[in-house]
């Protein structure tokens, strides 16, 4: 209840939504395999910028990859990581995913991590995207897809895994499943 009432007072979640529609206890204790050789590169910017409010047990986890968030292997990496730091939090209990990036949520997978790339390399791939929805989905945190912009494809489906989504109201942001028109064909697993 707490944390619904801090989740609803929270400026956070109100202002996001507005301010882009305006405008046009499993603590697990050590990192995926997954993820550890994928350490962030820091001589690039970071793709996700968290911010979590210790009064309230609320993080919000901006995503800024410009230009439209699309879900690269770094990104999914840095994103997992982040999620994972969190959970390790007892003290964080709710997690908003929003977006830095003007109008768009996320356009979904990266698609230029789907071609001329090596066997290793989609492979590393289709793992992050697996372990970001596994993660999400089987999250102890309560979590918040706060939709301020267009989210097709992967970006559909990454607030799918959220509890919550709340979508900023304004008729040129598209959300949904766009995959078969592509010509993608999500890989068994
Ligand atoms: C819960 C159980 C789940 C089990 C698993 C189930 C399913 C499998 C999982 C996932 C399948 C998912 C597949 C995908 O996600 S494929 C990707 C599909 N995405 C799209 O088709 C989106 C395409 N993009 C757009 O529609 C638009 O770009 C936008 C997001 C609406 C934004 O429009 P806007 O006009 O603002 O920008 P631009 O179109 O001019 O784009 C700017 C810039 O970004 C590049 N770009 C856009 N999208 C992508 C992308 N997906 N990947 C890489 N790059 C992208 C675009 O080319 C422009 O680049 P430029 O260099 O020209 O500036």
């Amino acid at each position: 209840m707490a944390l619904r009432a801090a989740l609803r007072s929270r400026s956070g979640l109100s202002g996001l939504l507005s301010q882009r529609s305006s405008c046009s206890s499993d603590i697990r204790m050590c990192v995926s395999p997954l993820l550890v050789p994928q350490e962030r590169n820091y001589s690039t910017p970071p793709k996700i910028r968290v911010e979590f409010d210790q009064s309230t047990g609320v993080a919000v986890m901006h995503m800024q990859s410009p230009p439209v968030n699309s879900l690269s292997l770094d990104f999914l990496t840095e994103l997992c990581i982040s999620v994972e730091k969190l959970e390790m939090d007892k003290s964080c209990r709710g997690l908003i995913i929003t977006s830095a990036q003007p109008k768009v949520f996320s356009a979904g997978l990266d698609i230029t991590e789907m071609y001329g790339k090596s066997p290793e390399h989609c492979g590393a791939f289709w793992r992050s995207v697996q372990e970001m929805w596994l993660k999400l989905y089987g999250s102890n945190m309560v979590t918040i897809a706060a939709i301020n912009g267009s989210s097709p494809a992967g970006g559909c489906l990454m607030a799918m895994t959220c509890d919550y989504r709340i979508m900023a109201d304004n008729p040129r942001y598209n959300i949904g499943l766009n995959e078969t028109q592509l010509g993608i064909v999500a890989p068994f697993w």
